[in-house]
């Protein structure tokens, strides 16, 4: 079928997730004729884009995510004005971490030389700016105040009309099963072109945690969003969204989870993220129910160094990857799509993509590299 299609069609994209879904519409928007395959019918919640919002920020601690997010902003912004639709919303990130650990001050130093705009909260005056939360002992907290969140179900739909009005074609319930590239089933399908990366599959329950009093943590209220860095009681981030989507829930989750296969995943039914969330909230949050009240399941896949994969196939440059983006490539949809597109039309991508190369893997893969 791929085949027959490489004849009618410029470029053939696979997955119908975010970066699927942008890749896509950025060719269309260059007058390539492009068709973008969905294993699933969509829309569907079976892959790592689905539910109903992201958490958007220019808060790493790395310049080379800061700075894409410059941009990034600005495309977003753009379509929201293209599709009149709103897709973003500003709500502040709270970010919290150990002051003598590494990634707080790394994230506090990214921000401040790029000249971002960040109010840091002494701890005296943390409980005055943000109520019901407990700072614990020796974290520093800051606010990147451009940071919000993201409507992600409301983006892929609008993406993909996009894409549709611009000409491409949208081919659902249609699985590749010769070469692949997206998401957690990167890995299966690449392999059928000789490469194997070191992506690893993780299942995440995202929780939803009860307001003891209704609009303690509010969007409306302003309450921000937040990630608690990793700390002792916790290896990995901890990060949370406002009470929007449910009213009267919080979203806190955390940032790994159990190994799973991605056709497997609800029988994978580990808790152990759960129960370190329990703990968390009952010594942070003090406002919420520390027993969550719905649990959805979503996907990272992860890369050794949690940095994306952008790049082109190492034997089969016409094939173009973008995958592993391990949990925080959401916010990055408009400029991944714009990147891919280039790097497929053998245009120098606008940024440095040496971060994304996938011969930093060398010594991890057992491929044609
Ligand atoms: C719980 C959770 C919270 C997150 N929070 C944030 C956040 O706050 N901010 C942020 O920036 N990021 C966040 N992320 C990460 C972000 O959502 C992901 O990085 C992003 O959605 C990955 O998109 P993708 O297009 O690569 O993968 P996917 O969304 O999985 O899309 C890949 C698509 O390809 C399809 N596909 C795969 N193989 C084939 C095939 N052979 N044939 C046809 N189709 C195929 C799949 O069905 C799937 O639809 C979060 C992720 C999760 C799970
Ligand atoms: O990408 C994000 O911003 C979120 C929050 C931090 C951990 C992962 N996803």
């Amino acid at each position: 079928i791929l085949q027959a299609m490489s004849q009618d069609y410029d470029c053939i994209v696979i997955g119908a997730g975010v970066h699927g879904s942008f890749t896509a519409y950025n060719l269309a928007k260059k007058n390539k004729k492009t068709i973008l395959l969905e294993q699933f019918v969509l829309p569907h919640s079976r892959g790592s884009s689905h539910g109903q919002t992201r958490v958007i920020r220019k808060a790493y601690d790395r310049d080379y995510y800061t700075q894409m997010m410059e941009e990034c902003y600005q495309l977003w912004s753009q379509l929201e004005k293209e599709a009149n639709v709103k897709l973003y919303r500003r709500t502040g990130l709270l970010v919290m971490g150990p002051e003598r650990g590494l990634a707080y001050p790394a994230i506090k130093s990214t921000l401040e030389r790029n000249k971002l705009p960040i109010v840091t909260l002494q701890r005296e005056e943390f409980s005055q700016h943000i109520p019901n939360v407990n700072l614990s002992q020796g974290h520093g907290a800051l606010v990147d105040m451009t940071a919000g969140v993201l409507y992600a179900d409301r983006t892929l739909r609008t993406v993909q009309v996009r894409f549709q009005k611009l000409g491409g074609v949208i081919q659902d319930g249609l699985k590749v099963i010769d070469i692949t590239l997206t998401g957690p089933w990167a890995n299966t399908l690449l392999s059928h072109t000789g490469l194997q990366l070191p992506l690893q599959v993780l299942k995440i329950n995202v929780c939803y945690w009860k307001e003891k009093v209704p609009g303690f943590y509010n969007v409306q209220n302003r309450f921000p969003c937040f990630i608690q860095l990793e700390s002792e009681e916790a290896k990995h981030d901890i990060y949370g969204l406002p009470s929007n989507e449910y009213p009267g829930l919080m979203k806190i989750c955390y940032h790994s989870g159990p190994e799973t296969d991605p056709d497997e995943r609800d029988r994978q039914t580990d808790r152990g993220d759960i129960d370190i969330l329990q703990r968390y909230i009952t010594s942070c949050f003090p406002g919420l129910v520390p027993i969550p009240a719905i649990v959805e399941s979503c996907m990272y896949t992860v890369t050794p160094d949690s940095h994306f994969v952008l790049d082109h196939h190492p034997t089969h440059p016409n094939i173009v990857i973008g995958a592993g983006f391990s949990g925080h490539g959401f916010k990055f949809g408009p400029i991944v799509g714009k990147l891919l597109c280039e790097l497929s039309q053998g245009e120098v991508p606008s940024y440095d993509l040496s971060p994304f190369r996938i011969r930093r893997f060398q010594a991890l893969s057992k491929s044609a590299l």
